[in-house]
């Protein structure tokens, strides 16, 4: 499936959702559904639509805003059609002048809608997107720049294997980049015109990930409002990447062994064998062997996914590259924060080499942002570091003790941004993740000021 038959539609009344969904669904397009601005702009962020059908009136941000923010932000990458109702000739007037590509109105031959949807395609220039979207993932990634002889094996590897078809099982701990790594071997093999589909099997509980994974028909189940594509055919053509395999249940892992067996899904609520070719690369943080001795684990589906295993070193062992890596955050988060961070200071840096980072990556990322967040000077000092672990080695270090309201409040910003890295930002997930509701985690949000990043 090419990228341009992608969809996404925005619309809050949930009946226009389906209408859409069937129809387009019915041409062979993979559907994704938001019921408001924010969701989408949320939606889009972790996943990329070429083209959004987008309602003009929706509660809270309308569509004009969405319009708006989607051409201030991806420009020509996303084309948006205008969904209007008949008599506002004039929103649409407005949302062309805005950007949008085209409009339809509701009440009219459903035909007019694909001829607009073929406007766009046509707009869409999928080798200069992919190009872009290429120079930009690389551009954000420290990969190339290692100097440790274990990353230089690892990038040997997926050189090696990113040609092959393997099922491949990427190893390490948590935030050492195994999705960076299983991204990069999709970019490298001749699937990369298709998608890369990462699903963590972790965020989603498990009665929803056979869903999310296999797609559902209508009425299969309560809440099975409308037929959903899963994963495995979402990545026809292309890669699948289940992260956090380990996770999954004894029952889950059963059916992904029929799929990997017979390349063939069926939908739930349906009897219909449908083929589907993808890639698999799955990921763990658990010793999978010792999970199989617990009885956690198939055995069989384990040989099955491990054709091949890549190992990434945690960062304690890739010590060469340190330094390069802070100068590379250091350097991204000033651009991305427009600050003018001439360098840092010298004991900071001492610091940040002889960490340990338990959290890897993801870790030392985090602190350089917080660092350059709170910079007040264009020199970086330890005394703005505000990460929860380094907080806690200095304040054991000076024997501080800080107040009880404030390490709370620093334990529940780390918390929640921890949970919504591994949800990719999304903030429904990252919720069920942390068992509490959206509106809660919404209002943390709110109250630390971490809005901006995530709307
Ligand atoms: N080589 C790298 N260059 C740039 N960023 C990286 C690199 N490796 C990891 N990161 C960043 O670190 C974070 C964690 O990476 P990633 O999600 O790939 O790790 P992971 O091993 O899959 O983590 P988990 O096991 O928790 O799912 C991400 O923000 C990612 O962009």
């Amino acid at each position: 499936m090419m990228e341009s038959s992608k969809i996404l539609i925005v619309d809050d009344e949930v009946e226009y959702r389906e209408t859409y969904r069937m129809l387009l669904e019915g041409r062979g397009f993979f559907v994704g559904e938001a019921s408001s601005s924010q969701e989408a702009l949320e939606i889009l962020e972790r996943e990329y639509y070429p083209i959004v059908l987008s309602d003009v009136i929706m509660p809270g941000k309308d569509g004009f805003y969405l319009l708006n923010e989607i051409k201030r932000i991806y420009k020509d990458l996303i084309e948006v059609i205008i969904l209007t109702g008949y008599g506002s000739i004039e929103s649409a007037v407005k949302a062309m002048k805005i950007g949008a590509l085209g409009y339809f109105i509701k009440s009219r031959n459903p035909e007019e809608l694909f001829t607009e949807i073929e406007k766009a395609k046509r707009f869409i220039k999928l080798e200069t997107q992919n190009n872009i979207v290429k120079r930009e993932v690389s551009s954000k990634l420290f990969l190339n720049q290692t100097k440790n002889p274990k990353m230089l094996r690892v990038l040997k590897e997926v050189d090696a294997v990113a040609q092959s078809s393997s099922n491949i099982l990427l190893t390490g701990e948590t935030g050492v980049g195994k999705e960076v790594i299983a991204n990069l071997i999709h970019q490298k093999s001749k699937r990369s015109k298709e998608l890369f589909v990462p699903v963590n099997c972790q965020a989603i509980s498990d009665s929803l990930l056979e869903s999310e994974l296999f797609g559902h028909e209508k009425g299969s189940f309560t809440g099975a409002t409308s037929r959903r594509i899963g994963r495995f055919e979402e990545a026809n053509g292309g890669t699948i990447f289940l992260d956090e395999m380990g996770e999954m249940s004894l029952s889950t892992q059963v059916k992904i062994l029929r799929v990997l067996d017979n390349k063939q899904i069926e939908r739930i609520g349906s009897n219909k064998q449908i083929n589907v070719n993808f890639r698999l690369i799955s990921a763990t943080n658990r010793n999978l062997p010792k999970e199989i001795e617990l009885g956690n684990f198939r055995e069989d589906l384990y040989y099955r996914i491990n054709t091949i295993n890549i190992e990434i070193p945690p960062l304690r062992e890739r010590k060469e590259d340190l330094k390069g890596m802070i100068d590379f955050w250091i350097t991204h988060f000033s651009n991305e924060m427009k600050k003018n961070i001439r360098g840092i200071d010298r004991d900071t840096e001492q610091y940040l080499l002889e960490y340990n980072y338990p959290g890897n990556v993801r870790e030392l990322k985090n602190i350089i942002e917080r660092i350059v967040v709170l910079a007040t000077d264009d020199v970086l000092r330890l005394d703005t570091l505000s990460n929860r672990r380094i907080k806690e080695i200095s304040a054991s270090q000076n024997n501080k003790i800080i107040p009880f309201k404030e390490a709370r409040q620093r334990f529940e910003i780390d918390y929640i941004k921890n949970a919504l890295e591994k949800c990719d930002n999304n903030i429904t997930q990252a919720a069920s993740l942390m068992g509490i509701s959206r509106r809660q985690l919404f209002n943390k949000l709110v109250e630390y000021n971490l809005k901006t990043k995530y709307f």
